[in-house]
C-alpha cells in the first residue's frame, strides 16, 4: 500500500508548495475583521491571469493510470467539504514512472499549489464523493495530454488512519 504523504504537515516541496490556512503558518498572511479571518497566499500562486475550475470527483479506492502536467503554468488544488488525495510525480521525470510516484493528501483547510511541470492525477475524495476547485492558466497552445504511466499504474486506498486534520 503506498503511504500517503500530507499537505500542511510533510515535506511536499519536491512537487509544490502547501498553502496552510491557519494562524501560525508562514504560507499565509492573517487578516482579522469582525467576525471574520482572511488567511492569503503569503507568495502570488500564478505568473499570470488564471482560470478558476472546479472537478467533481468519485471517493477512493481508484487505480490512477495516466497522470497530465503542464509547463507554462502552476496549478493550485483546493479542497471543499472533504479532503481529496491525488498522485503526483516530480518534474524532473519525462514521463510518470510509477516507482517515483507519491500519495499526496490535501486535507480541508489547505491548498497544494503545484510547480510548474509537476506529474499529477486528477484528486478523488478520501473518504466521500466530493468537488475541488483547481487554478491555472488555461491556454489552448498548450493543451492537456494524459500519459500512462511508465511501470504501471498506481493503486490508491481509503486510509482512515492517515486521514488528516492539520488545522
Ligand atoms: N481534474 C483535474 O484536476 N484537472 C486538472 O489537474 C487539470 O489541469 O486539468
Amino acid at each position: 500500500m503506498s503511504k500517503r504523504l500530507v499537505v500542511g504537515k510533510d515535506d511536499v516541496s519536491k512537487w509544490g508548495i502547501a498553502l496552510l490556512f491557519s494562524p501560525g503558518s508562514d504560507s499565509v498572511v492573517v487578516t482579522n475583521g469582525d467576525g471574520w479571518h482572511d488567511f492569503k497566499s503569503a507568495a502570488k500562486i500564478s505568473d499570470g491571469a488564471v482560470n478558476l475550475a472546479m472537478t467533481q470527483v468519485s471517493v477512493l479506492p481508484k487505480r490512477i493510470e495516466r497522470m497530465e502536467r503542464h509547463d507554462h503554468t502552476k496549478e493550485t488544488l483546493c479542497p471543499t467539504n472533504h479532503s481529496i488525495v491525488l498522485g503526483v510525480c516530480a518534474k524532473e521525470f519525462d514521463v510518470p514512472e510509477t516507482d517515483q510516484c507519491v500519495l499526496l493528501e490535501i486535507p480541508c483547510g489547505t491548498a497544494l499549489v503545484m510547480d510548474k511541470g509537476t506529474w499529477h492525477s486528477p484528486c478523488f475524495g478520501v473518504s466521500e464523493p466530493t468537488q475541488y476547485y483547481w487554478i491555472a492558466t488555461s491556454d489552448p497552445r498548450f493543451p492537456s495530454e494524459w500519459i500512462p504511466l511508465a511501470g504501471g499504474s498506481l493503486e490508491t486506498y481509503m486510509e482512515t488512519e492517515s486521514d488528516s486534520d492539520v488545522l
